[in-house]
């Protein structure tokens, strides 16, 4: 489903700050499934989430979704095919847009547009009906803008906006690590009905070990680049992982499966 081989990623080569995050990295993704990438600060996750999806490139490697190299193609040719949601409430959304406008602008995803042409009634009924599965009222604020809703509103819409063109790659960037712990629980609730509901390969980036065992099927810890244990979420309970956060352990951790 999305493969990705010797991919190698340098910040800064050549000068003092020189940082090497990938160097011949390796990593396939089965289809249909939850996978976490979960790793300390700085190992390089929203890197790796970063050259998947074109906002940043790569140095060298393939990247391959659904048997097609997406190497070579722009962050908005790839967003056609892979959905975002990051961490960061305005990313993802229009603040100053309202939530019709945002939905309508999700809808023409990869379509060249006019502002003006933008919201289209025969799509009311659609924008509506999907609103409403979130269950959270924001059906009834089409008109409000978006930077006016609470944070776990606006990630719902997100996630909705990423999802509603049915993307062959989902990526959640902390999606929920801004919002407090019941609001957290509810949008990763929402999520796994949704990924579930619409059979849509996702990777997830979280801090939150719990979340981690509890929404995805295969859990990959990184640490400086590399892989360092890749396994079922079924095999690992949250206090041996907690273990694997401590540096020492991580260094000489190579469990991969
Ligand atoms: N666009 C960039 N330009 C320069 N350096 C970058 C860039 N993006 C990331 N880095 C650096 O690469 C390293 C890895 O960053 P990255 O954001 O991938 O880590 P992470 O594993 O997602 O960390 P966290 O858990 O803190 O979000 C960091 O030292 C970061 O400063």
């Amino acid at each position: 489903m999305l493969k990705i081989e010797n991919l190698n990623k340098t910040f800064y080569p050549g000068t003092p700050e020189e940082q090497k995050i990938f160097n011949n990295f390796s990593l396939e993704i089965e289809k249909n499934v939850c996978t976490t990438i979960l790793g300390p600060n700085g190992c390089g996750k929203s890197t790796l989430f970063n050259l998947i999806s074109g906002s940043i490139e790569s140095d060298g490697g393939t990247i391959t979704l659904k048997e097609k190299n997406i190497e070579k193609l722009s962050e908005e040719k790839r967003a056609i095919y892979i959905g975002k949601v990051s961490q960061d409430p305005s990313m993802g959304v229009s603040p100053s847009l309202n939530i019709l406008e945002n939905m309508s602008m999700a809808l023409k995803k990869g379509e060249k547009f006019t502002f003006k042409k933008l919201v289209k009634n025969e799509n009311l009924n659609f924008i509506v009906n999907k609103l409403k599965e979130l269950d959270l009222g924001l059906e009834d604020k089409l008109t409000t803008q978006v930077k006016f809703l609470s944070g776990g509103q606006r990630q719902s819409l997100s996630l909705l906006m990423s999802t509603i063109k049915r993307p062959d790659l989902l990526l959640l960037d902390e999606h929920t690590a801004a919002l407090d712990p019941k609001t957290s629980k509810l949008i990763m609730d929402k999520t796994v009905d949704l990924i579930n509901k619409e059979k849509i390969t996702t990777l997830m980036i979280t801090h939150n070990l719990r979340h981690a065992i509890e929404y995805s099927k295969r859990i990959i810890m990184l640490n400086k680049g590399e892989i360092v244990l890749d396994i079922n979420s079924k095999e690992i309970t949250e206090e041996e992982l907690t273990k694997f956060y401590n540096d020492n352990i991580l260094e000489s951790l190579k469990l991969v499966s």
